[in-house]
C-alpha cells in the first residue's frame, strides 16, 4: 500500500458504526485459551498484524488452533503440553506479545528464542526480565536483557512481591502469567491502576486473582477451563471515530459494542473536560464493561492532561494531540514519557508530523504543548511505522481542507485494517 492520499473533508457524520475487536483482548484471549484445558472459542478477534502473530506463536508452540471467519476455536491443553518451538519465534511489531509471552514462557519446560521487527528491537524489555529473574527465570538477552532478541531456559518459578517501577499493564500481566505457574502467592502492587484486561479474563477463564487497594494477588499452580469469549470493540479504535466527529462541523452518530472499561477511556475524561459532547451507554455485561456512544460536534476548549490519567489513556495521547489543534487555548500533555519507547517515539512523531500540516505544537521531555485553534493545511506527512500515528494523520487528513499525503500508511493493519470501510459508511465519502 505504502503512500495514500487523502481528498476528501468530512463534514457531517450520521448512522451507526463498529469498530474492529480490541487488540489488547484479542491477544489474552489466545493466550488464556492455549494455558486453559479445554476448548475456547473467541468471537469478534482483530484479526490485526499483531493479534495474528500471538496465534502464530502458539500454533508454532504446538497448540491446536483454528480461524474461520466468524471465530477461533483453540484446543488448550496448558502450558505443560506446550513444545519446544523448532525456530526463532517472531514478534513482529507486538510489544504485548513479547512482553506476555516472556511472563508465559520463564515458567515453561523448554528453550524457546525469540526476535521482533527494528521497532520492537528498540523498545525496553528489561522492565519485564528484572521481576521474572527474581522469580528465578532464566532468561539472556541483548545488552543482558535490556533488549530483543532473547532467549529463556524456561523452569520453575517462585512467587515475588513486587512494585511497578513503570505503570505498564504488559509488566504486570507478564508477572500475573507468571505467577500462574509458580510456587507461593504472588502480589503486585500497582500504584495508578492500568488496563485490568488480564485479570478480569483470568476470572473468566475459572482463576483467582484478587485486588487489595493497590494489590493485585495471584496464587500460583493455578488451573483454567476454556470458555467462549466474545471480544468487544477496541475503545482506542473508536478513539479516532470519536475525535473525528467531535471535529466535523455536524455529526451525530453512534459507536455499537465497544470496550468501555474504564482504564481504557480517559480519552472521555478529557473530552468532557475539553466542552465535547458525548453520551455513554452501558450494557449489562459479566466480564468486560461494553455499550455504546453517541458522539456529536462541539467547540472546544484546551486542557491540561497528566498523573494518573495517563495510563488510563495512553494509546489515545496521538490522536488527542490532534484534538487539541482543534480546541480554543492551550493543552498541555505531561507525565507521558512512556511515549517515547513505543512503536515510535511519539513524542517526537506526532510533534514532527502535525507542525507539517500548520499545527502550532511543542515537545517536552514528558508530553507536549498545543495551541489552538489552528487551520490545518493539506501536506506529506509519514506514519514512520507507527499504526497510531498512521490512524491519527488520516484523521487529520479528514478534517483538512486541502489534500493529505501519507507515507507508510500500511502500518495501520496492525490496528484496524479497514478504517475507510468504516469511515463510508457514516460520511459521504466515496
Ligand atoms: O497491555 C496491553 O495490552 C497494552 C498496554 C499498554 O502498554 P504498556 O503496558 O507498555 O503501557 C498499551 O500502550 C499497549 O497498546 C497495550
Ligand atoms: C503500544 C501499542 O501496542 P504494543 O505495545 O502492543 O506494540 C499500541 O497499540 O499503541
Amino acid at each position: 500500500m505504502g503512500k495514500i492520499e487523502i481528498a476528501d473533508y468530512i463534514e457531517k457524520l450520521t448512522g451507526s458504526i463498529t469498530v474492529p475487536g480490541d487488540k489488547s483482548i484479542s491477544h489474552r484471549a489466545v493466550m488464556f485459551g492455549a494455558l486453559a484445558e479445554g476448548v475456547t472459542e473467541i468471537t469478534n478477534f482483530l484479526t490485526g498484524d499483531d493479534c495474528l502473530r500471538t496465534v502464530d506463536i502458539f500454533q508454532k508452540l504446538g497448540v491446536p488452533i483454528r480461524m474461520t471467519e466468524e471465530k477461533i476455536s483453540i484446543e488448550g491443553k496448558g502450558l505443560s503440553d506446550f513444545v519446544e518451538p523448532k525456530e526463532v519465534l517472531y514478534f513482529g511489531n507486538s510489544g504485548t506479545t513479547a512482553r506476555l509471552m516472556t511472563g508465559i514462557l520463564a515458567g515453561s519446560s523448554f528453550c524457546s528464542m525469540f526476535t521482533g521487527d527494528e521497532s520492537l528491537n528498540r523498545r525496553p524489555m528489561e522492565r519485564v526480565v528484572t521481576p521474572l529473574k527474581k522469580m528465578g527465570a532464566d532468561i539472556h538477552g541483548r545488552e543482558d536483557g535490556k533488549y530483543l532478541p532473547l532467549s529463556i531456559r524456561g523452569r520453575r518459578l517462585q512467587s515475588i512481591r513486587y512494585e511497578l517501577p513503570v505503570l505498564s499493564a504488559q509488566l504486570k500481566s507478564a508477572i500475573i502469567f507468571a505467577a500462574l505457574h509458580a510456587n507461593g502467592e504472588t502480589v503486585i502492587i500497582e500504584n495508578s491502576p492500568t488496563r485490568d484486561h488480564t485479570e478480569i479474563m483470568l476470572k473468566q477463564f475459572g482463576g483467582q486473582i484478587e485486588r487489595v487497594g493497590k494489590e493485585i494477588k495471584v496464587k500460583g499452580n493455578q488451573s483454567l477451563v476454556g470458555t467462549r469469549v466474545h471480544v468487544p470493540g477496541d475503545f482506542s479504535s473508536a478513539a479516532f471515530f470519536i475525535v473525528l466527529g467531535a471535529l466535523a462541523k455536524k455529526s451525530d452518530f453512534i459507536i455499537e459494542n465497544i470496550g468501555l472499561n474504564p482504564t481504557r477511556t480517559g480519552l472521555l475524561d478529557v473530552l468532557k473536560r475539553m466542552h465535547g459532547k458525548f453520551e455513554m451507554m452501558k450494557e449489562d455485561g459479566n466480564f468486560e464493561p461494553t455499550g455504546s456512544l453517541r458522539i456529536q460536534s462541539a467547540p472546544l476548549v484546551g486542557t491540561t492532561i497528566g498523573g494518573d490519567m495517563i495510563p488510563r489513556l495512553i494509546d489515545e495521547i496521538p490522536i488527542i494531540a490532534l484534538l487539541a489543534t482543534q480546541a480554543e487555548g492551550t493543552t498541555v500533555i505531561k507525565d507521558a514519557e512512556e511515549l517515547r519507547v513505543k512503536e515510535s517515539d511519539r513524542i517526537a512523531t506526532v510533534v514532527t508530523e502535525l507542525k507539517k500540516l500548520g499545527a502550532n505544537i511543542e515537545a517536552t521531555e514528558d508530553g507536549m504543548i498545543i495551541e489552538g485553534k489552528t487551520k490545518l493545511s493539506g501536506g506529506y506527512v509519514n506514519s514512520h511505522g507507527d499504526h497510531r500515528i498512521g490512524m491519527m494523520l488520516a484523521i487529520a487528513g479528514l478534517i483538512s481542507e486541502e489534500k493529505v499525503i501519507i507515507d507508510q500508511y500500511e502500518c495501520t493493519q496492525i490496528s484496524y485494517p479497514d478504517f475507510f470501510g468504516d469511515v463510508k459508511k457514516i460520511s459521504k465519502m466515496k
